[in-house]
């Protein structure tokens, strides 16, 4: 009888964590994808009304991205015989989530790279760069050949540009992401695939594989046409959400990042 019992409550579980995961895709086909502006008044009002710190969402948002890339690229199915990745960071704030992503990943028993082209003057960068050195990360001194990457990685992490990403691509960066274009091993975009234009995306462009939507996607993730779509940052206090309409779907448990 016990037996029946607990046979039909896990049956009934399952009955309720399908039609949860139905209710939340659901959900997901109605999340609002955001323009490049009002991406940009949400990050400021998250520091300005909200209370957080730059350093406080990074860290989440990070974490979230290292957390995707466990689900997307488990260790057991990386096919180098070493889990090497590169993490390619930019100069704003998309860099400093690739460099929390690359601590992250390294203490999850990845063996990360990380190029770091255009470093800021500011110590939250020095800061993050620091930590990554005392985990006994390397950094490249210039971007490798295309050839030399899928010969040595498994993944690469585009950190480039996030939403603030705007106009023709310079130099340094132009170069690095012509290299990447011509990469077969699989891409990783955090937020918005580097070089995309915030809400038009680029036909010529990048194309990941996966695609990592920090807060809310933005508009070109509508073009994204990769294998793997995260949604990460769970960090959206309600009155913001509601303000902004986001219809955020529902994060399963304690998970930090959410497949749509
Ligand atoms: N609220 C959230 O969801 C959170 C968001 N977070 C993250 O922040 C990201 C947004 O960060 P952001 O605002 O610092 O801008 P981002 O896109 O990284 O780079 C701007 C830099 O790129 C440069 N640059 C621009 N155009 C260029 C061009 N054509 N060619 C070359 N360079 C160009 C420009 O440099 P400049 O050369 O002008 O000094 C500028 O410094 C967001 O996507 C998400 O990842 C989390 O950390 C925390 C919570
Ligand atoms: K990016």
């Amino acid at each position: 009888q016990t037996g029946t019992c607990s046979l039909s409550a896990a049956a009934n579980n399952h009955k309720k964590d399908c039609l949860s995961s139905r209710a939340a895709s659901t959900m997901a086909q109605t999340i609002k994808y955001l323009g490049q502006e009002e991406a940009q008044h949400i990050d400021e009002e998250l520091f300005s009304e909200y209370g957080f710190s730059v350093d406080q969402l990074m860290e989440l948002a990070g974490l979230s991205c290292a957390t995707a890339v466990t689900r997307a690229y488990p260790l057991t199915s990386l096919v180098k015989s070493r889990p090497s990745l590169l993490v390619i960071c930019g100069p704003g704030n998309n860099g400093g989530d690739g460099l929390v992503c690359a601590r992250h990943l390294k203490l999850f028993g990845y063996e990360p790279t990380i190029l770091y082209p255009k470093r800021p003057n500011k110590p939250l960068f020095q800061g993050l760069t620091t930590q990554c050195q005392k985990m006994e990360i390397p950094f490249l001194s210039e971007m490798p050949e295309a050839e030399v990457v899928d010969e040595a990685y498994n993944l690469v992490i585009d950190a480039i540009f996030g939403f603030s990403f705007k106009g023709a691509v310079r130099e340094p960066f132009g170069s690095i992401l012509d290299v990447l274009k011509k990469t077969t091993v699989p891409v990783a975009s955090i937020d918005i695939p580097s070089g995309w234009d915030v809400e038009q995306g680029s036909a010529d462009g990048l194309q990941p594989d996966t695609l990592i939507s920090l807060t809310a996607p933005k508009k070109s993730a509508a073009m994204f046409r990769g294998r793997y779509h995260f949604l990460g940052g769970r960090f959206v206090p309600p009155g913001l959400e509601r303000k902004y309409e986001l219809n955020l779907p529902q994060y399963h448990g304690t998970d930090c990042v959410l497949q749509l």
